[in-house]
């Protein structure tokens, strides 16, 4: 069973404070969900809100269609994880995984295979009788899941689960949960102030910034189409330009700036003065100038980060570029001092408004 969550015009103050600034997001059953942003956006504050932790200062929130306003968090069909797993140290695996079916009356012999079931499900079959001192802190966060999932909940709400674990780790792991997600159909909503996490494992990515929801979209628009500089510089890297809009028609706009007069999706600025963005991966480098977007440049550091070559330039005008070139090969890399042209194609490049912020 899995249930859908819905947040209409949600707020919630701390005295005068506003730290969920009008919440507005309906996930759906079976949805893998992140909210992504820095410390202190608000994304803990959602989840407790959804767990029933804390009540909504404004507005209404319903799990499974139905308003959740006054009931406690023990009568919602919500899990909570957490960093801190909090598994028992005197207890087998099994146990700790049972323990919520233990306090709900259920025999030993049917909590002893509906943890065994769990630990299939959870790529731990062999570990029901270690004790939690024999785990990797994997393995744990794994357990701590299969507890979570042991009554049955409609919602799984992970709060940073895996910020405690080593790079390596975390990175298996989260293949690890969406598989489990996937297999189990039941809402994750999943918060992480981790762009990479979000984006490898999410159906949808709510990106929040002080307090409001900035952008909700499936991952690979959330990065190739931001909606504002916000979410364009969390989840990567970007040049940036300040200058005049010119000539908007059919989506596009000329924009001039001091380095440079170029050509570029404009977004909806909703009255806002703009900026344009363009990902280092799709600013280009070649010899002679290109058609149109092109910038006289230097290159300074030239560094390697692996599976691409970061180039960083400052322009004859001064502005500081990088454009990234794959490590296959099938490229020159020019070396630091060279004269180059940088260009972006103007479909890759957007004029944004900063972010949504409090008036
Ligand atoms: N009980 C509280 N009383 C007063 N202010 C609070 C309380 N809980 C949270 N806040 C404030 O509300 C804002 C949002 O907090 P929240 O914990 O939701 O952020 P977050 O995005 O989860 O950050 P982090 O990633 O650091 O946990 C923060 O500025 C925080 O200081």
């Amino acid at each position: 069973m899995s249930a859908g969550i819905d947040l209409e015009n949600v707020c919630c103050d701390f005295g005068t404070f506003r730290a969920v600034d009008n919440a507005n997001v309906s996930i759906r059953p079976g949805e893998f969900f992140s909210f992504l942003g820095p410390s202190g956006c608000g994304k803990t504050t959602i989840l407790r809100m959804v767990s029933g932790f804390i009540e909504p200062t404004q507005g209404t929130i319903r799990i499974g269609g139905k308003d959740v306003k006054g009931t406690r968090p023990n009568q919602r069909p919500t899990a909570l994880i957490f960093q801190n797993l909090a598994l028992f140290p005197l207890m087998p695996i099994w146990e700790n995984i049972a323990f919520g079916l233990e306090v709900r009356g259920v025999d030993k012999a049917t909590r002893r295979r509906r943890a065994e079931e769990l630990l299939k499900l959870v790529d731990l079959p062999d570990a029901a009788d270690k004790m939690v001192s024999q785990l990797s802190g994997g393995q744990k966060q794994r357990v701590a899941i299969a507890r979570a999932l042991a009554v049955e909940p409609s919602v799984m709400l992970l709060d940073e689960p895996l910020s405690a674990l080593d790079l390596k780790l975390r990175q298996h792991m989260r293949a690890e949960l969406r598989a489990i997600q996937k297999r189990t159909g039941v809402t994750f909503i999943y918060i992480t102030h981790d762009q990479g996490e979000a984006l490898a494992m999410s159906d949808r990515v709510g990106v929040m910034s002080q307090g409001r929801i900035q952008q909700i979209a499936d991952p690979r628009e959330i990065y190739n189409n931001p909606v504002n500089g916000f979410v364009a510089s969390f989840v990567g890297e970007n040049n940036i330009f300040q200058g005049e809009i010119q000539n908007p028609s059919g989506g596009m706009a000329r924009y001039v700036t001091p380095h440079g007069t170029f050509r570029a999706r404009l977004g909806d600025l909703g009255g806002m003065p703009g900026k344009l963005y363009v990902r280092p991966e799709h600013t280009l480098i070649s010899a002679t100038p290109a058609e149109e977007n092109s910038i006289p440049v230097t290159v300074g550091d030239v560094s390697f980060e692996g599976s691409f070559i970061a180039i960083h330039a400052t322009s004859d005008t001064g502005a500081h570029l990088t454009a990234e070139i794959r490590n296959d090969g099938s490229a020159t890399v020019p070396e630091r001092g060279a004269k180059l042209y940088m260009s972006f194609a103007p479909e890759r490049a957007a004029i944004l408004p900063d972010a949504n912020v409090r008036g």
